[in-house]
């Protein structure tokens, strides 16, 4: 079984998001074969640039403030342009999540933030996969995908509560998207063994 190793560059000002990132860790490490990081980017070390640089795959993820990334993350993003210019990024696969106190609250600007930082870096995005749910009549709040995103993994967490308050449907989603990035991870790296051995000879 070959080995590929996922990133998650994560912060949290107060906690709650770095629940979601233990989880996303989680859900990829469940995929066998796969080594797993915690990078946080608010103390970013060049020891964690090197881990970024070196991973197959990288999941963003950061609180939503004022509708975006928060500061700390924007700042590691700004500090990502070293990586950016020498292309370093190119190729891996990326994905990305978020958590904020209200259940939208902006927080798909944020995914949508946290794609077009992968894309600049020429990184594949990956969805998050699951069809949205708690949008019927019999669906629950405790379903997955319970805020209905498709980009990423959305969570919530209350404004008065401490970070063990995760929503139990939030943490799966995001145990979803970390063992989704895996699964693909695996698939890619499969691809690439056959793309750098030759061409694929058709019939
Ligand atoms: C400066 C600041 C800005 C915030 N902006 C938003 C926002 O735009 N939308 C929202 O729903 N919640 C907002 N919140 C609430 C946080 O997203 C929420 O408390 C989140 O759980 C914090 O995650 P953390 O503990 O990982 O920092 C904001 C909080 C702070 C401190």
């Amino acid at each position: 079984m070959p080995q590929i190793s996922v990133a998650i560059a994560y912060t949290s000002g107060y906690g709650h998001t770095r629940e979601f990132a233990t989880s996303v860790a989680g859900g990829a490490r469940s995929v066998a074969g796969t080594s797993v990081d915690l990078v946080d980017v608010a103390t970013i070390t060049d020891a964690g640039w090197s881990t970024l640089g070196s991973a197959d795959a990288i999941i963003f993820g950061t609180p939503t403030y004022m509708g975006s990334a928060s500061g700390a993350f924007h700042a590691f993003a700004e500090a990502s342009s070293k990586p950016w210019m020498q292309r370093s990024w190119q190729d891996k696969l990326a994905a990305g999540f978020t958590n904020s106190g209200s259940m939208s609250g902006d927080k798909l600007h944020t995914l949508q933030y946290l794609a077009l930082l992968a894309a600049q870096h020429g990184m594949h995005w990956i969805s998050l996969g699951l069809l949205p749910g708690w949008n019927t009549t019999t669906a629950s709040e405790h379903d997955d995908n319970r805020l209905g995103f498709y980009l990423g993994a959305g969570a919530q967490s209350w404004n008065d509560q401490g970070p063990d308050a995760a929503h139990k449907a939030d943490l799966s989603t995001a145990r979803h998207l970390g063992r989704r990035v895996a699964t693909a991870g695996h698939i890619f790296a499969a691809g690439n063994s056959i793309t750098t051995a030759g061409p694929v000879a058709i019939d």
